[in-house]
């Protein structure tokens, strides 16, 4: 009897010995022939790794690289969390394996129900729907070109208020709330119709943004769901009102496209010339059926998807005009060279606006405008991806239930691809080595991933060829009608601060004074 009692506790004891040295010891050996990373601890896994902040969590992710290798696994709740640094393996799994990297981690359904959007959408019929809706009806060139007017609108209200503002001499321009009303503004026509009124648009753009600060705010629920929506109970109801807020305010615009599209069928042909008719997102919506539910959406559907549209091109082309602005007003040898470029093409006319067809002569833009994508790309990391099945890719084990990320904020500043990588330099995509073809730089990542501010492969951003013509239309009339200069004495400080997106932590001042 006594010699059990010993053996049984010497047993326990070399037990726990293994798990505490497992613990302390072997924090290399992967489980599962999942990539390796730090050892999770019991129940939390590496979570206490999330109360860092955004910059020391990429620079804790760097220096985890360093130690495991381009992929690693960290352990939040019961979810491994993958992550590739690797160029060529992000090109290995977005491109060369697409469809099998295409699936998103399941959304949480916070109120018992999952959103409908693309962006979190399962790689399947709902997604391919809803995704070839945005691309053919809204993003299509010829459908964008029908939204010139709103572009040529909103850059008009915004030039004349930096000329006000100019006026008070030496006082200081903030110009990032501006840059990201314009945008906001640009995509609320394009979504609702042009005919709304800036208030209105000043009330959709406050509840939205809430919306989304607090959706930040509950989005740990996907964590341990049953645990976190009553730690979470308080952040839940604000985000609740604010949903039925948002709802208060735009549900009545849907119902007026719904209605002007009764009209329309009802007058056929001579609706469309008797109203100028241009249709928005909005309308494409109404007309879509989801295949599956052999359906169509819902109002609180479209809501959903119009949300998307709009925060989806708000902040990360307003965060990037801002960068790149602040890099012409650092760098003024970059701001003349764009200047006289933009001369060049505009002639001794003097007209006020650069045109969106004169954009295309200009080379020089394009390459400031993919300096400032490539130097500061608004997303460090993709919208976490997934896969549908449990695949080996490079050796490990990638399971169904992962998220797996791709860390692009690396990538864009490998010193093997970029030479001095840190700096602003737009010259570099004037030369033969980054320009593939004629077509020039492939920002799409098809060939090669040498950079990827807008993902790759099938979840490749769709809103990417409009953000370059916002950004270079906003750009070129900026540098054409105002000269930017740094506050006197003053250096342009580039330090990050995570926010939705990637932000100036000190944001953009500038003097500015009119060039006529
Ligand atoms: C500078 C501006 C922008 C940047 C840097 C950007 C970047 C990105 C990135 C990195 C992704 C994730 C890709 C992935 O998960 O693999 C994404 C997805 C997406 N973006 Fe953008 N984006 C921008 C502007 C826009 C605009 C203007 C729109 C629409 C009007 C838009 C709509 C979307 C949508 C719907 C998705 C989800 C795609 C999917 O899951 O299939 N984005 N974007």
């Amino acid at each position: 009897m006594v010699a059990w009692f010993f053996v049984s506790i010497s047993i326990s004891i070399s037990l726990l010995l293994k798990l505490i040295f497992n613990y302390l010891f072997q924090t290399r050996k992967p489980s599962r022939n999942l990539p390796p990373g730090p050892y999770p601890l019991p129940i939390i896994g590496n979570l206490y790794l999330l109360r860092k902040s955004f910059n020391d969590l990429q620079c804790m992710l760097q220096s985890l690289h360093a130690d495991f290798g381009p992929i690693i696994t960290l352990h939040f709740g019961s979810r491994p969390a993958i992550f590739i640094a690797d160029r060529f393996l992000a090109h290995q799994a977005l491109v060369q394996n697409g469809a099998i990297f295409a699936d998103r981690p399941p959304a949480p359904a916070l109120n018992g129900r999952e959103r409908v959007g693309i962006t979190t959408a399962l790689y399947g019929s709902t997604w391919r729907v809803l995704r070839r809706n945005l691309t053919a009806e809204m993003l299509h060139s010829s459908r964008v070109k029908s939204y010139s007017h709103v572009r040529k609108f909103v850059l008009e209200r915004l030039l004349k208020l930096l000329k006000v503002q100019s006026k008070s001499g030496d006082h200081p321009v903030q110009v990032v709330e501006h840059f990201r009303f314009s945008m906001y503004s640009l995509l609320v026509f394009m979504c609702y119709g042009d005919k709304i009124e800036e208030n209105k648009i000043k009330e959709i753009a406050e509840v939205e943004r809430n919306l989304v600060l607090s959706f930040s705010r509950v989005s740990m629920i996907s964590i341990w769901p049953r645990v976190t929506k009553i730690v979470f109970r308080k952040q839940l109801k604000k985000f609740f009102q604010l949903q039925e807020k948002s709802k208060d305010l735009v549900v009545p615009l849907i119902l007026e496209r719904k209605k002007v599209k009764e009209e329309k069928l009802s007058e056929g042909e001579n609706y469309q010339v008797n109203n100028k008719y241009v249709s928005c997102y909005v309308d494409t919506l109404l007309n879509l059926q989801l295949p599956e539910e052999n359906r169509n959406l819902s109002v609180e559907e479209i809501l959903g998807l119009c949300s998307e549209f709009l925060n989806a091109g708000t902040d990360n082309t307003s965060t990037l005009l801002q960068w790149i602005m602040a890099n012409l007003v650092k760098y003024p040898y970059i701001q003349e060279k764009l200047f006289v470029e933009i001369k060049g093409v505009m002639g001794d006319d003097h007209e006020e606006m650069v045109k969106e067809d004169d954009l295309q002569k200009m080379p020089y833009l394009k390459a400031v405008i993919l300096e400032g994508l490539r130097r500061h790309p608004p997303l460090h990391f993709l919208i976490p991806h997934a896969v549908k099945e449990d695949v080996v890719f490079n050796g490990y084990l990638m399971p169904r239930n992962a998220t797996v990320n791709f860390m692009t904020g690396d990538m864009r500043i490998d010193p093997k691809v970029w030479e001095d990588p840190m700096s602003f330099k737009p010259e570099r995509f004037l030369s033969t080595d980054h320009n593939e073809d004629e077509e020039g730089f492939d920002i799409t990542g098809s060939k090669e991933i040498k950079m990827m501010p807008f993902g790759a492969g099938r979840r490749i951003c769709p809103g990417y060829a409009l953000a370059i013509l916002h950004l270079e239309y906003f750009v070129a009339n900026f540098v054409w009608n105002f000269e930017w200069k740094a506050v006197d004495g003053d250096d342009v400080n580039l330090e990050e601060k995570q926010e939705f997106s990637v932000w100036m932590k000190h944001p953009l001042q500038a003097l500015i004074s009119p060039r006529f």
